[in-house]
This record gives C-alpha cells, structure tokens and sequence, in this order.
C-alpha cells in the first residue's frame, strides 16, 4: 500500500484517485477548486461517469480515500500524480501552465523523496521540464523521481477501462521510480509496458493520433459509399475482421470530438512541426474532421432548402453517449449553424442538458423526452448515439412528426426497418431511404 496524492480531480484525476484506493492505496485527490472538493465531500461525483459515486463512497468510507484542497498535509505522501488539464492554446500546442503550477507547488511542499508520476497527456519533453521546474523551485531536502504514465481511459467506461486495460504505459529512468509504479499498478492486473520517459510521452499522442485517423479514414470511406451505392456498416465490418485492421474506431459518423482527440491531433501535429517534420496524415485527419462536421447541415440543406422558421429537433447533445461532457461535442457547430440560419431549435440529452446550456445558443429550448423534442418538429437531427435514442421506436417518428425527415449522424437505425415507414432518413455512407409513400 502507498501513500499517493493525486492533483487534480478532473476526469483523469478522479477516476484514477478512486480506482487507486480501490485496489488498497490510501489516496488524497487535490483540486484548487472549493466547489469540486465541497461537492466529492458530500458523495457527489462533479462529472458524470457510471459507477463512480459508488466507489467513491466505498472508498471513503473505508478509509482510503479523501478528498482537499491544496494544503501541506495533502502533499505527506510516496507518490503524486500530476493530473491537470493540458488544454489546446491557440497555436495549437499543448498548454502547460497548470501542470508547470503544480510543479511548483510540489516544490514548495514536499517534505519527504517523493516519485512525482504525470498522468496529464503531455508534449515530449514535459516530465523532465516538471523535474527541472521542480528541483529549481525545491525547499527541502529531498529526492525526487519522474515518470510518465499517460492515461487510455474513455470518458463514459472510465471506470471499467482503468480495471480492464489492454496496458499500463510506464515511462521511467531509474529503477527506483519503476519498482514503485509496479508496485503500486500490481493490483489492476494489467500488463505493463516499461519505457524512456520521453517514449511514454509520445505513445500517448501517437495512440489518440491514430484512433482519430481510423474514425477520418472510415468517415472519408462513408463519402466514397454514398457515391458508389455502397454500405459503409457492410465495408467496415468487412473490413475489421481482418485482425490486422481490427473492428474498434470504425463507425462512420459526424467526426471525433471531445476533450482530447481534436486538442492531441493538434498537439502532436505541433511537437512533429517544432522538430522540423511535416506530418502529413495527421494534417488530412484533422482538416478530414472538420469537413466531416458539416455533412448533416450540408445533406438537411439540400432537403429543405432553408431552415429559416423550421423546427429542429437535435437529438443527443454531448460528443458521445455516456458523459455530459461537451467539449468540442458535434453539437455545438450544427446547432449554431442552425440557430444562425434561422432555425428553432428543441433540444433533448438525457445527461448533458445542463452542461449544454451553459455553452449552447441561449434561444434553445430543452425538453426531458424524445417524444415532446419531436413533436411536430420539421426535421429531427441525431446527433448522439445515446441507448434512449437508439431504442426509440421508430414508429414515433410517424405519429408525431409533421412529415418525419430523420438526419441521422450516428447511423443509430437500420436501414431496412426504417424503409417500412414513412420516414425520410439520411445517414452517414448509406443510402437515403425516402418514406414509402412519396
Ligand atoms: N478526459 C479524458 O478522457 C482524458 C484526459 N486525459 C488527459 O488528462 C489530463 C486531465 O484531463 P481531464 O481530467 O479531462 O481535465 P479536467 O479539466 O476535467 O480536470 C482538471 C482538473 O485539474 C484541476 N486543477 C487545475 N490546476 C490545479 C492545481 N494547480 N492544483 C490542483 N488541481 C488543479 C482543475 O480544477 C480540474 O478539476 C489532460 O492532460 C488530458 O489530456 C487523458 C486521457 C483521458
Ligand atoms: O486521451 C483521451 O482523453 C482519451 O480519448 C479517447 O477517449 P474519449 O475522448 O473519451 O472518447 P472516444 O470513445 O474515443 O470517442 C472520441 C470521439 O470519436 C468518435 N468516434 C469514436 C469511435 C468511432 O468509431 N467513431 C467515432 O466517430 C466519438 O463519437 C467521439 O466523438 C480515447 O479513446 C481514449 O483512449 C483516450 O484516453
């Protein structure tokens, strides 16, 4: 068992801080944020995420887990792990700040040798950027170690991707900082690949880079169906049962969002840059991105000529199913495109309503159920792949729509049951299926 603060109680930090003293360290999660620390005091989790409040609760309650703000006693521990944000700067690199204001702090407060692990996605050379900020900046007497151990999880199975991993990437250079993370990682019962630091750091930018090139890849395979009469779903299973090629990160759709593959494809397109290399194929996948967040404005335009004075349901608000996070969500372009254009909009998230708000257009309107988003509403956007949506029957599309125009971003319904009604649908690399009785 060890004794471990984790710094930063965001998506990352959270969930590692929780599943941590779950397999049995005594953790600290330290946020700078009062409300975020009032709110886990009182059992609440700040971000959405299944199962989490239950293991915060266990885990408090058992004694290994607690929750502070920045204070000396939080930092009395083995190891830190540095879990801030790394948002995008306008120039698209990463920016450091908060993670370089930790290393401060970790300066100013540690009494004892410490391993100082950086879970914060970070641009090459950071982790020993932290241990210069960190030794310059040093008050006791002290040794302190790196390493890197950047984070796979996916918002949304956060917590059952910290336990079923496929790897746990350690990047170390010493054997002290690596018989400790072993240690302290044995219990998750996951493989751990050792590495340099500054290898750990790349792995991180080269696997996001690469999961966001399949989703361009098969998003630019589902234009080439729509114009050969192919199936995109048909050529992407196809495809994916090759081993090689692998089925996962192959659903055509309205492009990558979220928090990290748009910030991470930009960054590493930055670190590739400042060390003099063009990088070609990750240029196409983010341009590829960008074009791909139009298509259902483009396709619903040529539908219904203007939006002007048009109802709109958008169906599914966050960048994916299973989170309130809006960060860099489909949703925020269409629904300001629309808005811009004249539309009014009726929006329906089965999570993300409130998170929504605070960013979306103030003329939107939210409902609590599918039903009233739809009802005599001009053309439904899906934009979500939430189960409520999925499972919707389709029938209701009939009943309650004007005449029902689906555009769907997500390819939520199969093609064959929805050419048995009277529905318009437009999706993503298949055919558009016009209702049966025009
Ligand atoms: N969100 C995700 O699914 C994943 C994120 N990552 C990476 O992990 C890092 C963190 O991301 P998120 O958890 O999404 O960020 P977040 O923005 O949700 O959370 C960051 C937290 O750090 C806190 N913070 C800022 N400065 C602080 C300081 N000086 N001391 C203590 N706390 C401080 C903020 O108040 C906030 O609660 C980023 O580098 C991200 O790229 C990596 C894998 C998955
Ligand atoms: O570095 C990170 O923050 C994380 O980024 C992603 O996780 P996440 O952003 O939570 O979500 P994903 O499930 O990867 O989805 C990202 C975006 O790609 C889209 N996507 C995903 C898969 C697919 O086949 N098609 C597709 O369009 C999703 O709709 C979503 O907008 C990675 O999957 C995680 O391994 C990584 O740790």
């Amino acid at each position: 068992m060890k004794k471990i603060a984790v710094v930063g109680t965001g998506y990352v930090g959270l969930v590692t801080g929780v599943c941590l003293a779950e397999i049995g360290h005594d953790v600290t999660c330290i946020d700078v944020d009062q409300e975020k620390i009032d709110l886990l005091k009182s059992g609440k989790s700040p971000i959405y995420e299944p199962d989490i409040e239950e293991l915060i609760s266990k885990n408090v309650a058992s004694g290994n887990l607690r929750f502070s703000l920045e204070t000396q006693d939080a930092y009395e521990v083995d190891v830190i792990y540095i879990a801030v944000g790394t948002p995008q700067k306008k120039d698209g690199s990463a920016d450091l700040q908060f993670v370089e204001e930790v290393a401060k702090r970790i300066a100013h407060r540690v009494k004892n040798d410490v391993v100082v692990v950086t879970k914060s996605t970070v641009p090459v050379g950071t982790n020993h950027f932290i241990l210069k900020m960190i030794q310059e900046h040093l008050q006791a007497e002290v040794r302190v170690d790196i390493a890197s151990n950047p984070e796979f999880l996916r918002e949304g199975s956060a917590i059952y991707d910290s336990f079923n991993g496929d790897r746990i990437v350690i990047g170390v250079e010493n054997d002290r900082a690596a018989l400790i993370l072993e240690e302290i990682n044995k219990p998750f019962n996951i493989p751990i690949f050792k590495t340099d630091i500054r290898s750990a750091e790349l792995i991180k930018y080269a696997a996001n880079a690469f999961l966001a090139t399949k989703i361009s890849f098969i998003n630019e395979i589902a234009s080439i169906c729509e114009k050969v009469g192919a199936n995109v779903e048909d050529v992407s299973m196809g495809m994916g049962k090759d081993q090689r090629i692998g089925s996962q990160f192959l659903n055509a759709g309205i492009g990558y969002g979220g928090s990290c593959f748009p910030k991470d494809t930009n960054a590493l397109l930055h670190i590739a840059n400042e060390a003099g290399y063009q990088f070609q194929i990750l240029s196409s996948v983010v341009k590829i991105n960008e074009t791909q967040k139009s298509v259902l404005i483009k396709k619903a335009k040529e539908r219904l000529g203007t939006f002007h004075g048009k109802k709109i349901a958008l169906l599914g608000l966050s960048f994916k199913p299973n989170t309130d996070d809006m960060r860099e969500a489909a949703s925020i372009d269409i629904s300001n495109q629309l808005v811009e254009e004249g539309a009014n909009i009726i929006a329906f998230d089965p999570v993300a309503k409130n998170a929504a708000k605070k960013i979306l257009h103030p003329t939107i309107q939210y409902v609590d159920c599918i039903k009233e988003a739809i009802q005599d509403a001009d053309a439904v956007f899906i934009l979500t792949e939430w189960k409520e949506i999925v499972h919707f029957p389709i029938t209701n599309y009939v009943k309650l729509m004007k005449h029902p125009i689906i555009f769907d971003g997500r390819n939520c319904y199969h093609l064959e049951e929805i050419s048995q009604h009277s529905i318009d649908y437009y999706s993503i690399g298949r055919t558009t299926s016009k209702g049966i009785d025009r």
